[in-house]
């Protein structure tokens, strides 16, 4: 027997857990609790990581409902998403507000240049998509103009600019709600060679 993920109560109790499991990763990051301790939490750890692990439920494949649980930039159930909860403002492209948290720290006190790109990188390609092209990332150019600040509001916005054939380019943002830009991107989509193409 396995859960049914598009089931609105088990779809919240997943939510639910991954929230909580991103509360304890950054209570791991944050501890100074003794040694005793951390090798008490560690044994308890154990055991639930033991309980989750006894029932297993099938991948999930592409385009399937709820596909995307398990991003790791938009998974609402991946404690490891921040999560991005993507905007699709009337007029064009996608934002995202986002407060990073410990996990996400590079720099200490500063998001890592990864998470931002990984951020980045979703939002565009979303832009692309709600373009209407399909489109895997095929080079992403990041430029870092200022330190992104843990625990503080960002907002990320992101638009589809051109198409040639299979290729699209898209670039964002990741800026202060003040409007001064911390992160920009610029990026190519191309819509893989397998997939059936338009006529
Ligand atoms: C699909 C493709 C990118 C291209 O393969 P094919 O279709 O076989 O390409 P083909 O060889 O036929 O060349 C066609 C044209 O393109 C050009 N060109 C090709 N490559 C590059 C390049 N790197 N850079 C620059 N140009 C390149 C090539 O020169 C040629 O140009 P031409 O026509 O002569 O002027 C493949 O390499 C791949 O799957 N990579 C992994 C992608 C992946 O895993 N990404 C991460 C997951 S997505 C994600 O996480 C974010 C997301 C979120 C939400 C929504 C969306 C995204």
């Amino acid at each position: 027997m396995s859960i049914d993920v598009t089931s609105e109560a088990t779809h919240a109790a997943l939510l639910a857990l991954a929230a909580q499991t991103r509360e304890l990763m950054d209570a791991v990051l944050a501890t100074g609790a003794d040694d005793d301790e951390l090798a008490a939490v560690t044994e308890e750890l154990r055991a639930l990581t033991a309980r989750l692990d006894a029932a297993r439920r099938p991948p999930v494949e592409f385009g399937e409902p709820r596909w995307l649980l398990g991003n790791a930039a938009v998974g609402a159930a991946n404690p490891f998403a921040p999560p991005v909860e993507v905007e699709y403002p009337p007029g064009g492209g996608v934002r995202a507000e986002q407060v990073f948290r410990p996990l996400h720290e590079g720099p200490p006190g500063l998001v890592h240049g990864g998470v931002s790109a990984m951020v980045l990188d979703h939002l565009l390609g979303t832009a692309v998509g709600v373009a209407g092209r399909v489109g895997l990332t095929a080079s992403l150019t990041m430029s870092y103009r200022a330190p992104v600040p843990l625990g503080v509001l960002v907002v990320a916005t992101a638009e589809y600019t051109r198409s040639e054939g299979r290729k699209s380019w898209a670039e964002g943002r990741i800026a202060l709600p003040d409007g001064t830009v911390l992160v920009e991107a610029t990026g190519l989509f191309i819509t893989p060679g397998w997939l059936p193409q338009e006529a």
